[in-house]
């Protein structure tokens, strides 16, 4: 930018350059044309004249001299056109080169001295050579006369000397002038009385004589001056160096032309350039005027966003002294503008963060530029709420940062939503006690404090005796109440540090932590089953129903969840083996004698060779078409003794045995061998999907062997699709996030199975490339039951969607859930209600039948 001043004196210089340019063209237009060939023509012409005058007159000098011309008017007009043309040439033209002058003014004075000296030369000749014409005219007469007259008394010596007077005036010789004046004085001596009776005619006759000697000789002498002046030689020299003067003047001239067309040309080319400056400058003038335009509109449609945005906006300088916030900012934090400027967002601390975070947050905004995380902060009415805020920090062109940007979402209502899946995903929904994910973890949680304090744990597996008949004979409303009521009771004879939960069905188990002795664990187990034994008042019945309890201690009899479960699961059958209504604690012979998890665990490693294990199929329909667009995988194991197998049942042995990763091989291959099958026999294959257990993921190298799946059948990667539970996820978060970067990068879809079970918070799972969601059955089933439990399903469902996760319900076995999944906008179904997992033949009779569709 330009100030005023600097304008001026640019504007000042401009003047002062065109006046200098504007003389300078001047000067050179008037040099250039200063010969003007007129002047020159005419001081030529002065030359000639006096030139040729001058020539003019010597030849009247001569045709006087030799008696030609008898008076001197030519002589005379010569001499006149000389003086009267000699002013002109007296001053030479102005445009005359100054270092000429000299030289010409030399010449020129020499000229006109030399013509002044012949002019009076002339003058004196024709004094003379009148004299002398007038005696050479007389002299023969006046001899004629005088020799007639004296005859023979004339002096001897007269006739040679008229003769030799006549010839000398004829054409005098030096030698003779001596010679004839010697004679003429002797003649002029001779006595009067001696001479003829014409003495008077001698005299005069000699008076001519004496003239034509002498004079003859001085008028020669005259016209040899004047014919040798020097004025022609002089005329000619000047006239020369006039012409050179001339010849540099036009030189000069020429120079100056050239000079004044090279200026000249140089304007035009300037002008042409400054032409094309100005259009070039007034194009980018509208290109500017364009840009300017776009990035107006630009900041109005930021300024929109900034404004309309759901999202609190916070700009703060480097200070971090808040610039602006919007209207978000104000709705979310209580505060007015003007009651945040100038303030720094510390005013919204809240106090639940340390110093700690926030040293941590400042160090990572710094150094990466950005930070985004939770974090709780307070409003100006004093409430605290979280939100989920980004941080940015900006630099301009890489320097020290000017300003921070904080965008920030108000999460009450999603932290609210976690917290109820959470707690919906490790609670009963009937009797609100913890499920079997929580109780794993509590479990987990004794067996810990087991170690640390030494004192054991008991895990007591307690199954209400023939409660299957209540709910047949008086039906499941009745059976659910009771249950709730059993629920109570149990919770009424624990300790706080205890934890009863149900696993499904009439199933409690109870996790006695820290146990001062062993016998508190059945001192406590009869007092839950003698609680539990009480009648209930159901609907007008009077109920009583006993339970049984299996009591396993940790760690004698186990130190693993699954094997206390397992434990505490085959007491409780010893019990009921010996007459229910009772509590056994475990013993090594009960496992094997009930249950025989060992035996099935053996008949497992083996299952794979003699071909028992399968694949089965159930298919997966979009949610808007009910069209078929995909198929989960799931395996089945058709045990020769026992029949059917559930893998809920077998993965977790495979799990714990380690062969989870043999079985996991063989699914993806077996799945892939299937689809290349299915697509060598024509058929409309859509994408199916494999789980992964927990296990398999963490010892195998999971993309290498889809890779090696896909190339041995030679599938295309959008083929096949994985299954990952939520634990699995978040259990090793690092290297899932690896994985699941290969994965993409290979173009294998990855769902997150199971999903409202684990633990983890949808904000989280935003740092796993996954491309979709599967809520859990349990949600789907609560669905239609006016519980709160669909309005789960749909906060999964926009939060998945927020996340850019397409969400596929699991165990869809209604039209009511089907309904309301689809107006909540669920993008897939898999359920009974639209098929079981049914054997490769049957599911390849699914494919064909889709082609119709
Ligand atoms: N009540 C009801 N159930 C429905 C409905 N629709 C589907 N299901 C069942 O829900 C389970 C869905 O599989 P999942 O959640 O991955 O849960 C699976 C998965 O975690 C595991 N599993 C099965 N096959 C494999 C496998 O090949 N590898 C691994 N690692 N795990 C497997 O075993 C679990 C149980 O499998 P399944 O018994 O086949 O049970 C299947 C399926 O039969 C419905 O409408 N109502």
């Amino acid at each position: 930018m330009t100030t005023p001043r600097e304008r001026n004196r640019r504007w000042l210089l401009l003047a002062l350059g065109g006046v200098a340019l504007a003389s300078l063209l001047t000067w050179l237009f008037v040099r250039a044309g200063e010969v003007a060939p007129e002047v020159h023509y005419s001081y030529m012409q002065s030359l000639r004249r006096i030139e040729q005058a001058d020539v003019e007159l010597n030849a009247a000098v001569l045709g006087s001299y030799s008696d030609l011309v008898h008076n001197y008017d030519a002589l005379v007009r010569h001499l006149r056109e000389i003086r009267e043309e000699r002013p002109r040439i007296l001053n030479f033209p102005g445009w005359t080169p100054v270092d000429h002058l000299p030289l010409l003014n030399a010449k020129l004075n020499d000229l006109l001295a030399a013509q002044l000296a012949k002019e009076a030369e002339i003058d004196r000749f024709q004094r003379s050579n009148a004299v002398l014409r007038n005696s050479l005219h007389y002299f023969p007469q006046a001899a004629e006369h005088y020799l007639q007259q004296a005859g023979a008394a004339a002096p001897p010596e007269l006739g040679r000397f008229l003769r030799a007077v006549l010839s000398f005036g004829q054409g005098p010789d030096r030698d003779s002038v001596v010679g004839l004046m010697a004679m003429l004085e002797r003649l002029e001596k001779v006595p009067a009385e001696s001479l003829a009776k014409e003495p008077a005619g001698l005299a005069h006759l000699l008076v001519h004589a004496r003239v034509i000697i002498e004079r003859r000789p001085e008028v020669d002498q005259q016209v040899f001056r004047i014919m040798h002046s020097p004025t022609t030689q002089l005329h000619e020299e000047l006239t020369r160096l006039y012409t050179a003067g001339h010849a540099a003047s036009l030189s000069i001239a020429a120079s100056y032309r050239r000079l004044l067309y090279t200026v000249a040309l140089l304007l035009v080319l300037y002008v042409i350039y400054a032409v094309i400056r100005i259009d070039k400058n007034r194009r980018d003038l509208a290109q500017r005027l364009k840009a300017q335009r776009r990035a107006e509109a630009q900041l109005r449609l930021y300024a929109r966003v900034f404004t309309s945005a759901t999202e609190g906006m916070t700009i703060t300088d480097a200070q971090s002294r808040i610039l602006a916030v919007n209207p978000a900012f104000c709705a979310i934090t209580g505060y007015a503008v003007e009651e945040v400027i100038g303030q720094t967002p510390a005013i919204l601390n809240s106090g639940r963060q340390g110093p700690e975070f926030y040293r941590q947050m400042w160090a990572e905004l710094l150094e990466y530029g950005q930070w985004h995380g939770e974090i709780w902060n307070r409003r100006k009415d004093g409430g605290i709420y979280p939100e989920w805020l980004s941080l940015a920090a900006v630099r301009e062109d890489g320097e020290a940062v000017s300003h921070y940007i904080g965008v920030f979402t108000d999460i009450s209502e999603r932290k609210q939503n976690e917290a109820r899946i959470q707690h919906l995903a490790h609670h009963d929904a009937l009797t609100g006690l913890p499920n079997r994910l929580l109780l794993e973890d509590r479990i987990a949680q004794a067996i810990v404090k087991a170690r640390r304090s030494k004192l054991p744990a008991a895990v007591v597996f307690v199954d209400l005796d023939r409660f299957k008949n209540i709910n047949d004979t008086l039906g499941h409303e009745i059976g659910d109440h009771l249950l709730i009521q059993a629920a109570q009771r149990g919770l009424a004879v624990l300790r706080e540090t205890d934890t009863l939960s149900r696993l499904g069905g009439d199933e409690f188990v109870v996790v006695l932590p820290e146990l001062e002795q062993v016998q508190d664990a059945m001192h406590v187990t009869r007092k839950l089953l003698a609680a539990m034994g009480q009648p209930y008042l159901l609907a007008g019945h009077a109920l009583t129903v006993t339970g049984s309890a299996g009591i396993v201690l940790c760690p004698d009899d186990g130190v693993t969840v699954s094997e206390l479960l397992r434990k505490a699961d085959a007491a409780m059958y010893r019990a009921k083996d010996e007459g229910r209504n009772t509590a056994r604690f475990y013993a090594p012979d009960i496992n094997r004698a009930s249950l025989g998890e060992l035996l099935l665990e053996n008949d497992l490693r083996g299952a794979l060779e003699r071909g028992e294990l399968s694949m089965h199929y159930q298919p997966k329909v979009d949610a808007a078409t009910s069209r078929l667009i995909g198929a989960e995988a799931l395996m089945r194991w058709q045990h020769p003794e026992h029949g059917p197998i559930s893998p809920v049942r077998f993965i977790p042995l495979a799990e714990e045995s380690g062969l989870i990763g043999g079985l996991g091989q063989w699914a993806i291959h077996d799945v892939c061998r299937q689809q290349r099958a299915w697509l060598d026999a024509g058929l409309p294959v859509v994408p199916v999907a494999v789980n992964i257990s927990a296990h398999q993921f963490a010892q195998q190298d999971v993309p290498k062997l889809v890779a090696e799946a896909l190339a041995r059948h030679r599938l295309a990667p959008d083929l096949l699709t994985l299954e990952l539970t939520e634990s699995l996820l978040m259990r090793n978060a690092g290297r899932a996030v690896e994985v699941l970067h290969e994965l993409r990068a290979m173009q294998i879809d990855v769902a997150i199975d199971d999903f409202g079970t684990g633990y983890s918070s949808l904000s989280y799972l935003n740092q796993f490339p996954l491309q979709a969601l599967k809520i859990d059955r349990a949600f789907v089933c609560e669905i239609g039951e006016e519980g709160a439990s669909g309005k789960l399903a749909s906060a999964m469902i926009a939060m998945a969607h927020q996340l850019d996760l397409s969400v596929i319900a699991e165990g869809v076995e209604t039209e009511a859930q089907r309904d309301y999944l689809r107006a909540h906008g669920c993008d897939q179904f898999q359920g009974f209600l639209f098929g079981r997992p049914q054997a490769a033949e049957a599911m390849g009779a699914v494919l064909a039948a889709s082609r119709q569709t």
